[in-house]
């Protein structure tokens, strides 16, 4: 049995491993910061970890083998480490119970772990990450019942993640003397796309908009943030906002969440010495769980929120996807959920995913796609940054600037190199560069300026290069900052680039607040001190001046959303260009007109590529079945001629219209495995139907000839590779992957004669029921009934 090698577990080995400049975060971390400004390099990237946790039988389930965790050598308790043990969670295979799938994880619990367990072994060790500045991201993963809540939030006895976080943060709180430490909390929910406060009550929560501000970064606007003073208080503000959850009932589990939400403790250090705050942020991601509607029996209100659940974790699906193809786009926008988690995947975070499973044959399907998605996410790297801020005011200018200090107690908006939060990938390494469509404006470069910094109420996409400073700074001058006066005697002797290199040089110099005059000839330094100052002076005072303006749009925009929720009615913001640089392009109309065009080159191809999921939007279900279905038409032909990318490609297209059908995702997983592997796929030819009668129906045989139907079969495994397709062979997701002969033929054709039921379209039902009249008793009843057997019936009728 080969399992693939065991992740290694400690954060910061892993963070910092064999990097010099993570090394170099490493002991700004062990010297706990004592001197935050000498932080100048960004982090190793991170792979997001991997915890699966499988929990106990409950009462009235039925106990069998089909999932199990299997512990190797070394193992005690638990979970297993990199002590040389390794684990995995064995699935019995659906179509052949006598071979298993193997998903081996760094961190694998089994029915009898304990939530200290979990708690100590891989959620500990992110607490002294967030306390150096790095905001960590955990989100429970599985499907509905499998105990995500019950691992995020406990209960009194068990208490789990979340109150073990707070007290935790709360004891090393005191640990870091040279810091003025305050705690805060804020609490959100997101429920069927629309996003909730839920520290205040109900009534008075208005849909809270995401946004996104003149650098990229993603935020929830208005969300209330409370500071915490100890664990009681924090305890009083949570249960009362878990009240405020929306949690309903289904046929599998009694308080099923109905939203994805999001806990977020913030921890801003002050140090009063070097006059810097340090913002480490722990996000505690409680996420609905997906839902098979055939379990659990949900009426159409439970249908619409289990609708909106799916389509988020569709989304979040191909946003894995789509990170691990490297693709230029990644479809954050095209979910909240996926928009406000964007930082924690691909993004600036430290990520830790805890997949949850339930045991029993009854949730196989489930636990397998929830595995397949913690495998796509293994791979996920992140580039976590340090959000640090400058505190210190900028020097007075000397002459022609406008005196307008910067804030102390709200900076500007701008911290990060938000260029790699607006969906793009900077911080994901080259190999994962991905375009932004936020142009390099001045308020993007600026933000990488120590004296500018300043957060978001909600800091997701906080990607605080604090190690870019410098160099942000070098970029910046560069390209920008052709507007001081280099007259006079600043020129003497040098080329442009010198004077550049050197006003860049002296630049820095000045906002680290030492003198830099023995690189400029004596003659200019002065000059150039002044006009750099009263540049900077001027760039911060129009930087203030945008962010007042836009806190000004927020507040309007929120105050007419709010309005809208409780009127219904639309406001004329909604009907503003949907364009997304369009705001930016009209605010800086400074811009030339060769940048200007680029601009709105890059808005049309920004929204070529989003209009697949606006369509999906905004298409009637009936035209989204119709769609999907011709994508998987068009995907099985191509996988039929061997171009098994394209053919994912449409399928996951597809996917974005039907993401509910789970013969599609599972047909996708199995198309990506032998991309993946490099494997031939040979799709199955239809399965010959069972014969009721010596007479073959018209319609089972249209039916068969439907090619749309094939993405709802399995394969029967007899294509050129014997009995077991895939069998055995240990993949690139480092898991055994079986993919064999369905055992029960007859299940499968009940089941694509049910699909095909199901995705002929109303508008066919009604033709069809014109074309036959009143519908038969037979069809009330919801048999399967031929057409074509009832137009001759009503012909002999009409003839007799
Ligand atoms: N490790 C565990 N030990 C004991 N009971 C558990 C464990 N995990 C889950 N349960 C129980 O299983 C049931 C379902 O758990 P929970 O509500 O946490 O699931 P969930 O994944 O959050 O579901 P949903 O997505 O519907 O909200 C609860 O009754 C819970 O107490």
């Amino acid at each position: 049995m080969t399992v693939a090698t065991v992740e290694e577990s400690g954060w910061f080995n892993k963070l910092c491993k064999g990097d010099t400049s993570s090394k170099k975060f490493e002991s700004a971390f062990n010297s706990t910061h004592s001197k935050p400004l000498t932080i100048t390099t960004t982090m190793a990237s991170h792979k997001v970890k991997i915890a699966a946790r499988l929990r106990p039988r409950l009462d009235g389930e039925l106990d069998d083998d089909s999932i199990k965790v299997v512990h190797q050598s070394n193992n005690t308790g638990g979970s297993s480490s990199s002590s040389g043990g390794s684990s995995f969670i064995s699935v019995a295979n659906p179509r052949d119970p006598t071979q298993v799938f193997k998903f081996p994880f760094s961190s694998c619990y089994d029915q009898d772990s304990t939530q200290e367990e979990i708690f100590e072994n891989d959620v500990e060790p992110l607490i002294d990450v967030v306390y150096s500045g790095v905001t960590v991201t955990i989100f429970a993963y599985g499907v509905t019942s499998s105990g995500k809540t019950h691992t995020m939030q406990g209960t009194r006895n068990e208490p789990g993640v979340i109150p073990r976080v707070v007290r935790a943060m709360f004891e090393k709180k005191a640990s870091f003397h040279q810091y003025q430490t305050s705690l805060s909390v804020s609490y959100m929910e997101i429920y069927k796309d629309e996003v909730y406060d839920l520290l205040v009550t109900r009534e008075n929560a208005p849909k809270l908009p995401v946004r996104e501000n003149d650098s990229g970064m993603v935020f929830v606007a208005n969300l209330t943030k409370m500071e915490i003073s100890g664990v009681e208080e924090f305890d009083n503000i949570y249960n009362t906002a878990t009240k405020h959850r929306s949690v309903g009932a289904t046929n599998l589990n009694r308080a099923s969440s109905r939203s994805h939400a999001v806990l977020t403790i913030e921890a801003s250090m002050v140090d009063p010495v070097a006059n810097t705050t340090l913002t480490g942020k722990i996000n505690l991601v409680d996420l609905a769980g997906s839902e098979n509607n055939k379990l659990t029996g949900n009426d159409p209100s439970r249908m619409a929120e289990s609708s909106a659940i799916n389509k988020s974790l569709s989304v979040l699906g191909q946003v894995v996807h789509a990170l691990n193809q490297g693709a230029s786009r990644i479809p954050y926008r095209n979910s909240k959920l996926t928009r406000i988690l964007q930082d924690a995947l691909g993004g600036s975070s430290v990520g830790l995913l805890i997949c949850n499973l339930a045991p029993g044959i009854k949730f196989r399907q489930d636990t397998l796609n929830t595995l397949n998605f913690a495998v796509r996410t293994k791979n996920v790297e992140n580039r976590p940054v340090v959000n640090e801020r400058d505190n210190r005011p900028v020097p007075k200018p000397h002459f022609a600037a406008v005196s307008i200090q910067p804030p102390a107690s709200k900076p500007a908006p701008a911290i990060v190199q938000a260029i790699s939060t607006a969906g793009s990938g900077s911080t994901a390494g080259a190999k994962r560069a991905r375009p932004s469509l936020v142009p390099m404006s001045r308020s993007s470069r600026i933000s990488s300026i120590g004296g500018g910094h300043g957060y978001q109420s909600f800091g997701l996409a906080g990607a605080a290069a604090a190690g870019r400073r410098q160099t942000g700074m070098f970029e910046k001058i560069r390209e920008e900052d052709h507007s001081y006066d280099r007259s006079g005697s600043v020129g003497i002797g040098m080329t442009e680039k010198e004077i550049d290199e050197r006003v860049c040089y002296h630049f820095s110099a000045i906002l680290a607040g030492r003198q830099a005059d023995h690189l400029l000839p004596p003659q200019i330094s002065k000059a150039v001190e002044a006009a750099v100052e009263a540049e900077v002076t001027r760039r911060l005072a129009e930087r203030e001046r945008q962010r007042a303006e836009a806190e000004q749009n927020e507040k309007e925009a929120a105050r007419r959303e709010g309005q809208v929720s409780r009127t219904g009615t639309p406001t004329k913001e909604t009907s503003l260009p949907s364009g997304v640089l369009t705001p930016l392009l009209k605010r800086h109309k400074d811009l030339d007109e060769e940048l200007k065009s680029r601009l709105h080159e890059l808005e049309k191809k920004y929204e070529r590529g989003t209009k697949e999921t606006q369509l999906a939007d905004v298409l009637s279900p009936v035209s989204k079945k119709k769609t999907g279905r011709a994508y998987v038409a068009l995907a099985r032909a191509h996988s039929e001629k061997g171009d098994l990318q394209v053919a994912l490609d449409l399928y996951r297209k597809a996917e974005t219209y039907v993401p509910d059908n789970i013969k599609l995702k599972e047909r996708i997983i199995e198309i990506e495995w032998a991309v993946r592997n490099n494997t031939a796929y040979v799709p199955s030819p239809k399965p010959p139907r069972k014969q009721k009668s010596k007479k073959r129906s018209k319609s089972a045989l249209s039916r068969e000839a439907l090619p749309a139907m094939d993405a709802m079969d399995v394969d029967n495994g007899t294509k050129g590779k014997g009995k077991d397709g895939f069998v055995g062979k240990l993949g690139e997701f480092g898991m055994d992957f079986t993919n064999t002969e369905s055992p029960n033929k007859s299940k499968r054709t009940y089941d694509d004669a049910t699909e095909s039921e199901n995705m002929q379209t109303p508008m066919k039902k009604q033709k069809r029921t014109a074309l036959h009249g009143t519908p038969s008793r037979n069809i009330a009843a919801g048999e399967d009934v031929d057409p074509f057997a009832l137009q001759r019936k009503d012909r002999r009728h009409v003839i007799s």
